[in-house]
């Protein structure tokens, strides 16, 4: 079937990896072992030459341009690598005329490169956001329906192969900054800038923090979102409380959700597994496939020359609601200091919610003074700057025990 859709049979002829005597499942003893992957890159027994290594330099850079310069097609899932090199890599195909495919790149198996480059080239993208990291969605979701603690489900995610090497950057945001610095390129023609993303990741998020959610409405999920605004280009990844009816809080576990505004067909949601050896290999078998048909475009749907400078709106203009829980010193004109410094910045509060605290052995005879307990802010839309003012000036005046904590509302 792969030769018929492929116009021609399609053969591994040659592989590498670190550990020639790992079992993997499969006879490779027809096929030519390499122990250093830029001879494989520039094999002349190669056609195509495919990168699963991982990494934004390194075997995986070094091989990709062997291959490139060689004159070979690439299909790589590696979006450290893009985020970085894209554009210099994307130049060096275009020179050579040779591909540079990355379906598997951002959300795994869900087709959205192909989606983006081809099917939205009419459209003008206002906005491009989604869940793009399975492993925080798979984590987010454990502890939100077991209870369960961040560790127990990052170990899980690690042992179902959803998760990077060096796990910080799937929960530390950084693996949704690269997917989301390619997405961008992609929407808004723009060069690959994956260091002025905004970045927050989930280790910060409580069991507290998910049933106030619940109770609010929103669930929370790890967001990538890249917008054009008046003066940019605004890229973010955070958690985010999102309206239970929206498509990304029902995506749930290793999904992916990506959402993208055209200015023709207006929004499309895509969902689909996000990570894991088969929805990679979907998405990688499917570039192999392309470039054996022959199909050939340019790798961010422009030529490289044309991806304009990447200008940023900065995040302190960012604007919306927030979440904030603060961990108040239960005494008497606590709550209207708070209060005070919200309005102060002109914030306005939707609401102020003293969450219970947990059940005592013995109830108190009487008030207990300065005993912290959560309170719960949700503020009507205003800038990142007022609150992180207001937040600041709320811990200089003495009445919380821990540093506030803010979870931005995305109203989607
Ligand atoms: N896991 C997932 O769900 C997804 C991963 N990706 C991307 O795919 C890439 C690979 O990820 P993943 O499969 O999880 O990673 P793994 O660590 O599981 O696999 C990496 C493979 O590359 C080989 N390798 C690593 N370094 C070298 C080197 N210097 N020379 C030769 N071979 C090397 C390893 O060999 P050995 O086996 O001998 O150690 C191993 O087979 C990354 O870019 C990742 O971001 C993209 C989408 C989904
Ligand atoms: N570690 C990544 C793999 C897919 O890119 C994730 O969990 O989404």
């Amino acid at each position: 079937m792969i030769a018929l859709r492929a116009g021609r049979p399609v053969e591994i002829t040659g592989v590498c990896a670190r550990d020639r005597s790992r079992d993997r499942g499969l006879d490779l003893a027809a096929v030519r072992w390499f122990d250093d992957p830029v001879d494989l890159a520039q094999s002349p027994d190669i056609d195509v030459f495919v990168e699963l290594m991982g990494g934004e330099g390194g075997a995986a850079e070094a091989s990709v341009r062997a291959a490139l310069n060689a004159g070979k097609p690439v299909v790589t899932a590696n979006k450290a690598l893009l985020a970085r090199h894209g554009v210099d890599l994307a130049e060096i195909a275009e020179d050579k005329g040779v591909a540079l495919a990355f379906e598997a790149a951002v959300a795994g198996g869900i087709p959205v490169i192909k989606t983006m480059r081809e099917s939205f080239a009419g459209n003008r993208i206002s906005r491009v956001y989604g869940i793009l990291n399975g492993t925080c969605n798979y984590i987010l979701t454990r502890m939100e329906r077991e209870n369960l603690a961040f560790e127990t489900c990052l170990a899980e995610a690690q042992r179902l192969g959803y998760a990077e090497a060096d796990p910080t950057f799937d929960v530390d945001g950084f693996d949704t900054a690269h997917k989301l610095s390619i997405l961008t390129a992609l929407a808004f023609g723009t060069k690959l800038d994956a260091d002025r993303v905004y970045v927050e990741g989930i280790r910060e998020i409580t069991i507290a923090d998910i049933e106030a959610a619940d109770e609010l409405g929103y669930r929370i999920k790890l967001l990538g979102v890249a917008r054009r605004t008046e003066t940019g280009i605004e890229q973010r990844v955070h958690p985010a409380m999102v309206p239970k009816s929206s498509a990304v809080a029902r995506t749930d576990g290793v999904l992916n959700a990506v959402a993208i505004d055209g200015s023709l067909v207006g929004e499309v949601v895509l969902v689909g597994p996000g990570a894991g050896g088969n929805a990679t290999a979907s998405s990688v078998a499917a570039d192999i496939i392309d470039i054996a048909r022959g199909l050939h475009l340019p790798t961010f749907g422009v030529p490289a020359a044309g991806l304009e400078p990447y200008v940023q709106s900065e995040m302190h203009a960012h604007e919306g609601g927030y979440y904030v829980r603060l961990t108040v010193v239960d005494r008497p004109g606590a709550f209207a200091a708070i209060a005070a410094r919200m309005a102060e910045k002109g914030i306005s509060l939707e609401s102020i919610v003293q969450r219970r605290r947990k059940p005592r052995a013995e109830p108190p005879a009487s008030a207990v003074p300065d005993d912290p307990q959560p309170v719960i802010l949700i503020t009507y839309a205003t800038t990142e700057d007022q609150i992180r003012s207001a937040l600041a000036a709320i811990e200089t005046d003495g009445h919380i025990a821990a540093p506030p904590r803010l979870i931005r509302i995305e109203e989607l």
